[in-house]
């Protein structure tokens, strides 16, 4: 293995392997850690835990256990993968997973480039904005677990870190990869460790993955990996699929601006039932009953969670946070279990927290990744008899689920 890849959740773990299997590597990701050694072949691992929103502590200790993992695999370089909307709160948890990292690999210049523009987000003068608006202006102020109320990225990862936060600006970006090395060198030579890059164009990210070349560690979004095969030695290439026949379902557990609309979008064509919280945390539904009304669908079955932002405040202030999203969470893992033991063979879902419960509860280790069905989202072979697509909340056109359900394969 050559490149080792940690990613803070599930579907943000396939959009780093979707970009590095573009990118043409052979990449495998893994559901936390494997028990035992990877194949021989695989140039890139992605080991996918679901640590984004635990106790720092927590996400420290997890992510460590991977790196330890990746390193005796042989890997040269750690890739640490975090949200391209830098869903963090104040107290983490990139900054402490970052800095547990850099310490461990001994990085003292570690970049820092959420952007990933193919989806709309471009880092400048150190702020993160998506599409035309600031991040705390784009709907992700209202995210149910990690409120992204400043784009300042340099302000907010000081929260996070006692390390100092560099910056290296897009007047060097642009000047290409030594431009940017030199910059790094420069704000590293000033007790910076943490360095925002900014990025607001692919060919920046390409030239950022050059400069990055001999760092041990580099932190981001998807979009700064676009650079690294190259880096070794690989070239971009088709990646091959087989089509999965069977009956397809879609479990929606995302409140995101993007979700909420691919619902609406779905449901005006094909069976979709609304998960009411109070109903799952009071068990007046039980995922029995859930699966067997997806089962008896035809089409593609949506059951969403998916809600508007005052809807949420309301179940988290009379349940609590924790409580509501675990009890959503555990749900939504049980119904996927019931809908693949009742033969759903194309399975999607929408949202990192909701995925990783998926996958976990499916008890799937390995994901071989498929082609790219919208910017971010590969499809993935989880065995002979299952494909899914995880979504991220902000990810996919509006018509994404009908979508991942054909390029998935047949009915
Ligand atoms: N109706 C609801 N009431 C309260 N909490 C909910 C509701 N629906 C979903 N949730 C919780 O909100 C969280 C949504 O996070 P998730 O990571 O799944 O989506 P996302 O943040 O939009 O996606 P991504 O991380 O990929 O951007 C989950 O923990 C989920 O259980
Ligand atoms: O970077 C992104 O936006 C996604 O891969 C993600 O991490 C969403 O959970």
């Amino acid at each position: 293995m050559l490149l080792g890849c940690i990613g803070d959740d599930f579907t943000g773990s396939s959009d780093l392997a979707n970009t590095l299997a573009k990118g043409g590597m052979r990449v495998t990701q893994y559901s936390g850690v494997p028990n035992g050694p990877a194949p021989q072949d695989v140039q890139a691992g992605v080991v996918a835990l679901k640590s984004r929103s635990i106790p720092a502590s927590d996400a420290i200790a997890k992510s460590l256990e991977a790196l330890d993992w990746l390193l005796a695999q042989g890997c040269t370089q750690i890739f640490f993968k975090y949200c391209s909307t830098f869903d963090s709160t104040a107290g983490g948890n990139i900054g402490p997973v970052a800095d547990a990292l850099a310490d461990a690999l001994d990085a003292h210049s570690v970049i820092v480039c959420p952007a990933f523009p193919g989806t709309g987000r471009s880092v400048y003068q150190g702020h993160l904005f998506v599409k035309d608006v600031l991040l705390n202006e784009s709907g992700m102020q209202n995210h149910p677990l990690t409120p992204m109320t400043d784009a300042d990225l340099r302000r907010w990862l000081a929260h996070q870190t006692p390390n100092g936060v560099g910056h290296v600006a897009s007047q060097d970006v642009f000047m290409g990869a030594a431009a940017i090395s030199n910059a790094l060198e420069a704000e590293t030579r000033k007790g910076k460790r943490h360095i925002v890059v900014d990025a607001i164009r692919d060919e920046d990210l390409f030239e950022i993955g050059k400069a990055a070349k001999d760092l041990p560690l580099v932190t981001g979004g998807s979009g700064v990996a676009l650079g690294l095969p190259a880096n070794f030695g690989c070239t971009v290439a088709p990646v091959p699929w087989t089509l999965q026949n069977g009956p397809a379902a879609v479990l929606s557990g995302s409140c995101s601006i993007a979700t909420r609309n691919q619902v609406a979008h779905h449901i005006a064509h094909n069976p979709g039932r609304e998960i009411i919280a109070e109903d799952v945390i009071d068990g007046t539904l039980t995922a029995q009953d859930l699966a067997d009304w997806m089962l008896s669908q035809t089409g593609v079955p949506i059951a969403y969670s998916s809600a508007d932002p005052d809807v949420i405040r309301a179940v988290q202030d009379k349940f609590g946070t924790h409580r509501a999203s675990s009890a959503i969470e555990t749900f939504m893992a049980d119904v996927a279990a019931r809908l693949t033991q009742g033969g759903v063979t194309r399975l999607i879902t929408a949202g990192g927290e909701t995925s990783g419960a998926v996958v976990e509860g499916l008890d799937l280790h390995t994901l071989e990744i498929g082609p790219e069905i919208d910017p971010g989202v590969p499809a993935l072979r989880a065995s002979p008899n299952l494909a899914v697509a995880l979504k991220s909340g902000n990810f996919g056109a509006v018509d994404f689920f009908e979508k991942a359900a054909q390029q998935l394969g047949q009915p």
